[in-house]
Order: structure tokens, then sequence, then C-alpha cells
């Protein structure tokens, strides 16, 4: 038997974090004398569900486009996965083809009709495949959206404000949809989004962007659906960020005007 064996005390080396999906380092961006993106640096790991909030022209969709790769690329150190999809605010269907045909666009191979399908039943769009783009409604083309989105199984999700455009109910079918086809197929999934009760009950990460530089970083241990109790602090501390004062005595009269 050889020393290790015998040995009561073994000791297990914990496992090896796993490898980024996401790695930026060090990345900027300007457009002109403006500096939009300022030597930021990000991992997102495999699986990982990540919001960020930022409020509006702190560089979120600039970030987005980064990391979709639609700029033109630039010699910095990132690190993306080869497959990738983005679901924007608007649906972007094209109104000539059929709802799953939007769905299929670009799968090669026989079954890309059933994989359409299947992809729009798990969305919950099985009765509209054949649809017109134009006939759905706001979530309906949403769902259609996302079906293209997860149909090619992206190792990175990015979904840019998607629920910014809808009511505030289809808004909540869709967090739930969002969140159960995540948990299904686990991509590793960035939510740009401006709604911070949004970014606490979805994602594990919060990341709040401010002059394209991440200021905060909060981790969001609590199982989702309770995290009742510890969202109060976590949400006056990204309120903050975004230079809303919750301790403020007008945000206190407001929070009683709603009351
Ligand atoms: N193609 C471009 N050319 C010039 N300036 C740009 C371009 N794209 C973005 N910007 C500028 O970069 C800054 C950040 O824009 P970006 O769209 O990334 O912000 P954002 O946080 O997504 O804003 P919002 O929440 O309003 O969508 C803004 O000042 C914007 O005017």
């Amino acid at each position: 038997m050889t020393e290790a064996l015998r040995s009561p005390l073994q000791i297990v080396p914990d496992p090896l974090p796993p490898e980024p999906v996401v790695r930026l380092r060090d990345v900027s961006r300007a457009f002109g004398a403006t500096v939009v993106l300022d030597s930021l640096n990000l991992s997102i790991a495999p699986g990982e569900f990540v919001a960020l909030l930022g409020r509006s022209g702190s560089g979120k969709t600039t970030l987005l486009r980064t990391l979709a790769a639609l700029d033109p690329p630039q010699a910095q150190d990132i690190r993306l996965p080869g497959s990738r999809a983005t679901v924007f605010q608007d649906a972007r269907l094209l109104p000539w083809k059929r709802v799953w045909q939007n769905v299929a666009l670009g799968l090669r191979g026989r079954d890309a009709r059933p994989r359409a399908l299947a992809a729009l039943e798990e969305v919950g769009l099985a009765h509209r495949v054949d649809a017109w783009p134009l006939t759905l409604s706001g979530g309906e083309a949403q769902r259609a959206a996302i079906a293209r989105a997860l149909v090619r199984e992206p190792e990175l999700l990015l979904l840019d404000e998607p629920f910014a455009a809808l009511d505030a109910l289809t808004r909540m079918k869709m967090h739930a949809l969002v969140l159960a086809l995540w948990q299904r197929h686990r991509p590793a999934l960035l939510l740009v989004t401006h709604d911070v009760e949004e970014a606490m009950a979805l994602a594990d990460r919060v990341l709040v962007l401010d002059r394209g530089r991440i200021v905060a970083e909060e981790r969001l241990l609590a199982p989702r659906g309770s995290r009742g109790a510890i969202v109060r602090d976590l949400r006056a501390t990204l309120l903050r960020h975004l230079g809303i004062d919750v301790g403020g005595a007008a945000y206190a009269d407001l929070l009683e005007r709603h009351a």
C-alpha cells in the first residue's frame, strides 16, 4: 500500500474553478474622444447568470456588442465562446418569413424545422409556428426571438433589455420563462437591464457599470424565490450606485405614495 493510501487524513484538493467562458482583460472602447469602456475586466463562468445594470449612456450596449463580437475586432485581450446568441429589446424577426422559419434561419440540415418547432414549443409558441411575425403580440415576438437564440444551444446568451418594452404582467411571465430555460440549457447568460428588481430576482451576480467601468459587483447567494429578506439592503446599495439615494426624503416620500 502506498503512503498516501495508508494516511487517514488524505488531503483532497479543491476542484479547480471552471475556465470562464467570457474573459475581458483591460478592454477599452472609445468613440472619438469619448471613452465608453474604460480598461474593463470581466469574467463569466460557464452556466452563470449575470445581470448588468447601468444608467443610460454608461456603456451597457457597447459592452454587450463587444461580447457579441458585433463590432469590428480590436487587438484586445478578449476571450469569447464560439457559440453566442443575442436577444435585443425588439424581436428583430424577418416579417416575410413565418415564425418557425425565423427560428430555423441559418440552421443547416434536414432537422432544421423539427429543431425550430421544438424550440418554439419550449417557449410556449407551439400554436404560432406558422404565423407571420406581424401578427404576434410583443410577448410572443420576444418568445420567438428567445427560441431563435436557444435553438443554437449557445454557450453564451446575451439579453439586451429584452423585457423593457413589455407590460408588467408579460414581463413577469418572461422572467419565469427565461429562468426555466436557463436552468434547463445552462448557457452563461448576461442580461442587460435598467431594472434592479429584475436583476436581483434572476441573476447569480449583479454588476453595475458606470462610465465604462464596473463600479459594483454583488453576488446573490440565496436561492431565487427566497431572497425577500436580503434584498432590501442590496437594492439600496445597487440603487446608490445608479445615483438614487434610497435613504433620502424624496425616495421615502415616493415609497409612501406607492404603499
Ligand atoms: N456608434 C457610436 N458612435 C458614437 N458614439 C456612440 C456609439 N455607440 C455608443 N456611443 C456612445 O457611447 C456611450 C455609451 O452608449 P451605450 O449605448 O453603450 O450606453 P447604454 O448604457 O447602453 O445606454 P442606454 O441604457 O441608454 O441604452 C453613449 O454616450 C453613446 O452616445
